[in-house]
């Protein structure tokens, strides 16, 4: 594990409300669309939100009360389906606008779920391997009633894992009084992952890169590309572009950046990162997280937090193409600025979904008892993405709008069209 230090940059910025801004953004959406108000109404917050009180007993005998969040967006169209974090800047709001955006990601990629999104105030980075196993089990008692195999689904996200997804798992199935595979995904495979969740997110981001980069006529072979975070989505999307020949000259963790002009050694840095994707701390010459974003580049991906592209670093951002593997990195003003410059930027709910489709993979054959193997799920995932980076790059062209926009009209739509069919509308 690293060894402590601060985080170079917070997350919490309040001036930068990502729920408010998820809502500005949908209303648009909605508007451009011609729903009436209600819709928004209806769509604007999550349908439940729970917040529960998660008593821990710590390694030093004492006993530590966290505070953790299930918000379930909207079930119109299936179960509601999202990852849990957690992170010491977790907060309410932030756990409501992730719930949307899963809404807006299942839309997007045609999975038959609404969104959901759970998270947890904590540093797992402070936590021994007991205290994290009682933190997971204890988040799952307490949200049981609410979560489901056909309710709700959970899933990794920033600092969890197929680990603590197996922990959650064994506590609902103890619960439920069945063993419940289809409650989680992204769990280990001896335990019904399934081949290629690991890598999924970083998959769905590179075939974005792919797509946009044609787009631009940018050939990835030697393209100089830029990762922020270095965790699941991170790690693996460096991995996967050092493979197809492109040069990744930075990469950063919580705690900083690394930089190198000639190509950073991805597979030695694989190989010293620790499981919360912290590397830089091994090095003396780093950068800032904020120099990193900055770096003159083709690609930059930013894929660890919110709020890092904002109207203060926008104007300075040299990339050709902005891909999203995070929740959240760019905020509206910065988004507006960089489509100005004629930057293009494929937005989280598109970049992002890799993760969710594989998760929806896993289900299904937890659903059925039968397991694919990883080609099967690479090449459905592959038609996927390449279908969705398609449809809401030809909206954006059609409408005339920027790509998140095109991405939102696209999953608002389907949100609301199954909301209406229900006759909640
Ligand atoms: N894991 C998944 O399947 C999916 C993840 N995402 C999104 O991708 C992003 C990264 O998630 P994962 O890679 O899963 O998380 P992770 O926990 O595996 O890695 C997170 C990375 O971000 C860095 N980080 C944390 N706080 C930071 C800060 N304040 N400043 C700079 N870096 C910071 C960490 O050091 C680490 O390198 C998140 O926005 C997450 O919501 C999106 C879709 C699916
Ligand atoms: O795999 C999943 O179900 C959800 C992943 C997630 O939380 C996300 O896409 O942000």
């Amino acid at each position: 594990m690293a060894a402590e230090k601060g985080a170079d940059n917070k997350t919490t910025d309040v001036n930068h409300d990502v729920l408010k801004s998820t809502q500005t953004i949908i209303h648009e959406a909605l508007e451009r669309l011609g729903y009436p108000e209600e819709v928004y109404e209806l769509l604007k917050e999550p349908l439940r939100m729970l917040t529960v009180k998660i008593p821990v007993k710590m390694d030093d005998g004492s006993t530590k009360v966290f505070t953790g969040y299930r918000a379930q967006h909207n079930d119109a169209v299936g179960p509601t389906k999202g990852g849990v974090r957690f992170h010491p800047d977790v907060t309410e709001n932030e756990v409501k606008a992730l719930s949307i955006w899963m809404t807006l990601k299942c839309g997007i990629v045609n999975l038959p779920y609404g969104g959901g999104k759970g998270g947890i105030i904590c540093d797992p980075r402070k936590m021994s391997f007991r205290e994290l196993e009682n933190l997971s089990r204890g988040y799952v008692r307490a949200i049981s009633q609410i979560v489901g195999p056909t309710k709700d689904i959970p899933a990794p996200d920033v600092f969890t894992n197929s680990q603590i997804m197996a922990w959650m798992m064994d506590e609902y199935s103890r619960i439920d009084e069945f063993n419940s595979p289809g409650f989680i995904t992204g769990k280990p495979l001896v335990l019904g992952g399934s081949h290629g969740r690991e890598s999924a997110t970083a998959k769905g981001v590179t075939i974005c890169i792919r797509e946009a980069a044609k787009k631009r006529g940018i050939k990835l072979e030697g393209a100089r590309v830029v990762i922020q975070g270095f965790g699941n989505a991170g790690s693996f999307l460096a991995k996967f572009m050092h493979d197809a020949g492109a040069k990744v000259i930075g990469i950063s963790d919580a705690y900083g950046g690394l930089y190198d002009e000639e190509g950073l050694d991805i597979d030695y840095l694989l190989d010293r990162r620790d499981s919360f994707g912290t590397v830089t701390t091994l090095f003396k010459n780093t950068i800032s997280n904020k120099e990193l974003l900055e770096l003159d580049c083709d690609i930059l991906v930013p894929a660890a937090i919110e709020n890092q592209i904002t109207e203060e670093n926008a104007n300075n951002i040299k990339a050709k193409i902005v891909v999203e593997a995070a929740n959240g990195p760019t905020t509206l003003e910065a988004t507006e600025i960089l489509t100005n410059r004629g930057i293009l930027l494929v937005p989280d709910v598109l970049a992002s979904s890799g993760g969710v489709t594989v998760s929806y993979f896993e289900w299904v054959q937890n659903n059925q008892g039968y397991y694919w193997t990883e080609e099967e799920v690479e090449e459905k995932l592959e038609k996927v993405l390449v279908n969705s980076f398609n449809t809401v790059y030809q909206t954006a062209q059609s409408r005339r709008v920027n790509m998140r926009l095109a991405a939102y009209m696209i999953g608002v739509r389907r949100v609301a069209e199954a909301s209406r069919f229900r006759g909640w509308i």
